[in-house]
C-alpha cells in the first residue's frame, strides 16, 4: 500500500510482494482484494473515515491512513466480520507503527462499523443533488473530473444513446469490478483450444482469446510462459485485428515513390538505425512484402500480435518504442513470432521523429498511443488517482503530434489505426479530426466493419461511426477507441481536391 502510494503499479508491485511473504491460493486472493479494493475505493472510504476521525483524512499518517483503508475495505467492502476486521487492524497497527497509533485505529474503525455501506452513503450523500458529477463521485469511487470526463465521453461517441446500457452509473461500477483475465493465442504461434485445454473458457468476443474465469496464475499454463500465449485484453485484441483486416484488404501498396530520373527510392534506408535492429534481410528499397510500424510499441502487446500475424502476410515489422526499458519489453513480446520466422526489427526512439527519418515508407502503421487511461480503471486500481485534468491536455497535444509522424510515415495509400485506452473525447475522436483537418490527404475510413466476434458477426454497439469504441459496461472489454485513416495516394489526393 505504501509503494503504490508511492507511485508503483499495483499489479507489478502486490505479485512482488505475495512472493516475498510466499503467500499463494486462497491467501494471495484475499491480500489481492484487500489492496486491489483499498486502493481503487479510496474515493468511497476516506470521507467515512474523515467523519471516523473527527478530522480531514490529508491530516492522517499516510502509513496510518493504509491500515485505515484496509480496515474500512473490510468492514464495508467485504464480507469480514467487523471484530475480526478490527482486530487485524489494531495488531498490524501496533505491530508497524507503535501502540498509541493502535488506538487511534481502532476508535476510528469502532465508529465506521458502527454503520452499514447504505447509511454511510446516505450521510455523505447527505445536501448532494442525486445523480450529479459529486454524488457520483463519492458513490463510485472515482474523481470528480473523471465521471465528468467519463460523461462527456459516453455522449461523444454515443450520442442519444449514451443512457443506454445503464449509462454513466453503469460505466462507474464497470470500472469497480475488477476484470476477468483475457488471454491471447498469437495467431499462428498458439490456439485457443491449447488454452482452453490449459483450463481458460473460449471467449465469444475474440477470436484468439480465452478467459480465465475462475482466476489462477496465467504463468502456469506453457503457452504463456513462450510467449506463443500472453494476457491481454479482448477489447486491445479486438482493435488489432480489425487493423490486421483493414491493411489486409488494402494491399500492399505501391513501393517507395522513386525520383523522376529513374530507378533510386527518394528515401534512403535509415543507415543509423543500430545493427542489432536490422535484419539481414531488411529491405533496401525495393517492393516486397508489406512494411508495418507500432509507433509505440512498449510493452509489446500489440506488437507481439502482429508480430505473429506478419508470418502469414508475408510483411516485416519495425516495432518503436520512446522508452528503453519498454523496447526491452517488446523483444521478449515478439520474441516467439522470431523463433517462428517473423522479420521483426524493435528499436529506441521518439515516434515524433520516425515520419521524418522514414517517409512513405509504410503500408499500415500502428499508432497505439500514450493516452491517460481511462477506459483501463477497473485493471489498474490507482489510475484514476494519478491522474489529473492537466494530463488531458499535455497528452491530446503528444497525441496530435505521434499522428503527424505517422502520417508521414506511411505510404500513399496505406493505413494508419489510431487507438487509445482511453474514449476521452480530447484524446480520441478530436484528436483524428483535427488531424484529417490539417492533412487533405488524409481520410478517415468506417473501422466498424473490421470487428469482428469469434464467429465472424460484426460487434454490435461501438458508437457513431466511422470510429469504433469499445466499453467496460456494454462489451466487457476496456474501453478501447479505433480510428482507421487512409493516406490517399498523390493520384487520388489531387482528384478529390
Ligand atoms: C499505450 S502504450 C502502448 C501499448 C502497446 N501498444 C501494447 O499493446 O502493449 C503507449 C506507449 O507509448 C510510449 N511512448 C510515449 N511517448 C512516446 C513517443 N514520443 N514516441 C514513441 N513512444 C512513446 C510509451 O513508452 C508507451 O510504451
Amino acid at each position: 500500500m505504501r509503494a503504490i502510494d508511492d507511485g508503483a503499479y499495483a499489479n507489478l508491485e502486490l505479485p512482488r510482494a505475495l512472493r516475498r511473504a510466499g503467500l499463494t491460493g486462497r491467501d494471495a486472493a484475499f491480500v489481492t482484494e484487500l489492496v486491489y479494493g483499498a486502493t481503487r475505493l479510496r474515493g468511497r472510504y476516506d470521507p467515512i473515515i474523515g467523519r471516523g476521525a473527527g478530522r480531514d483524512v490529508t491530516d492522517i499518517d499516510p502509513e496510518v491512513l493504509d491500515v485505515l483503508r484496509l480496515g474500512a475495505h473490510q468492514l464495508l467492502g467485504m464480507r469480514v466480520d467487523s471484530y475480526a476486521a478490527v482486530d487485524s487492524s489494531v495488531a498490524l497497527t501496533r505491530e508497524l507503527l507503535g501502540t498509541g497509533r493502535a488506538g487511534f485505529v481502532n476508535a476510528v474503525l469502532r465508529r465506521v462499523s458502527e454503520k452499514d455501506p447504505q447509511q454511510w452513503r446516505d450521510i455523505l450523500l447527505k445536501g448532494v443533488e442525486p445523480g450529479s458529477d459529486e454524488a457520483l463521485a463519492v458513490s463510485h469511487s472515482h474523481p470528480a473530473w473523471v465521471v465528468r470526463a467519463l460523461r462527456a465521453a459516453l455522449e461523444a461517441h454515443l450520442g442519444e444513446d449514451a443512457d443506454s446500457g445503464g449509462g454513466i452509473e453503469a460505466l462507474l461500477e464497470a470500472d469497480n469490478a475488477p476484470a476477468t483475465v483475457a488471454l491471447v493465442a498469437r495467431p499462428g504461434l498458439a490456439d485457443v483450444e491449447e488454452l482452453v485445454a490449459a483450463g481458460a473458457t473460449r471467449s465469444q468476443l475474440s477470436p484468439i482469446a480465452a478467459l480465465l474465469e475462475s482466476g489462477g496464475d496465467p504463468g502456469r499454463i506453457a503457452a504463456v510462459r513462450s510467449s506463443r500465449a500472453a494476457v491481454q485484453d479482448e477489447g486491445s485484441q479486438l482493435v488489432a485485428l480489425a487493423a490486421l483486416a483493414a491493411a489486409a484488404e488494402n494491399g500492399t501498396v505501391e513501393a517507395r515513390p522513386t525520383e523522376p530520373d529513374g530507378g533510386q527510392p527518394l528515401h534512403e534506408p535509415d543507415n543509423d538505425r543500430p545493427d542489432e535492429h536490422r535484419g539481414d534481410d531488411e529491405p533496401t528499397g525495393e517492393p516486397e512484402g508489406a512494411r508495418w510500424l507500432d509507433l509505440c510499441a512498449g510493452p509489446g502487446g500489440k506488437a507481439a500480435l502482429l508480430a505473429a500475424a506478419s508470418i502469414g502476410a508475408g510483411a516485416t515489422l519495425f516495432a518503436n518504442d520512446a522508452s528503453e526499458h519498454r523496447t526491452r519489453l517488446v523483444d521478449q513480446a515478439v520474441g516467439a513470432a522470431i523463433d517462428a520466422g517473423a522479420d521483426v526489427f524493435v528499436g529506441t526512439g521518439d515516434g515524433r521523429e520516425i515520419g521524418e527519418q522514414e517517409p512513405d515508407s509504410f503500408d499500415l502503421v500502428l499508432l497505439d498511443s500514450p493516452c491517460t487511461g481511462l477506459g483501463a480503471l477497473r485493471r489498474r486500481p490507482e489510475a484514476r488517482w494519478r491522474r489529473s485534468p492537466e494530463d488531458v491536455g499535455s497528452l491530446s497535444q503528444l497525441q496530435g503530434e505521434l499522428l503527424d509522424s505517422a502520417v508521414a510515415a506511411t505510404k500513399p495509400g496505406g493505413l494508419i489505426a489510431y487507438i487509445t485506452c482511453s474514449p476521452h473525447p480530447a484524446e480520441t475522436r478530436f484528436v483524428v479530426a483535427d488531424a484529417v483537418a490539417r492533412h487533405e490527404n488524409l481520410e478517415a475510413l468506417d473501422a466498424q466493419p473490421y470487428v469482428r466476434d469469434a464467429s465472424g458477426q460484426p460487434v454490435s454497439d461501438l458508437g457513431q461511426a466511422p470510429y469504433v469504441q469499445l466499453w467496460p459496461h456494454r462489451h466487457g472489454t476496456d474501453a478501447m477507441f479505433l480510428a482507421l485513416l487512409r493516406k490517399r495516394s498523390a493520384a487520388t489526393a489531387s482528384a478529390t481536391s
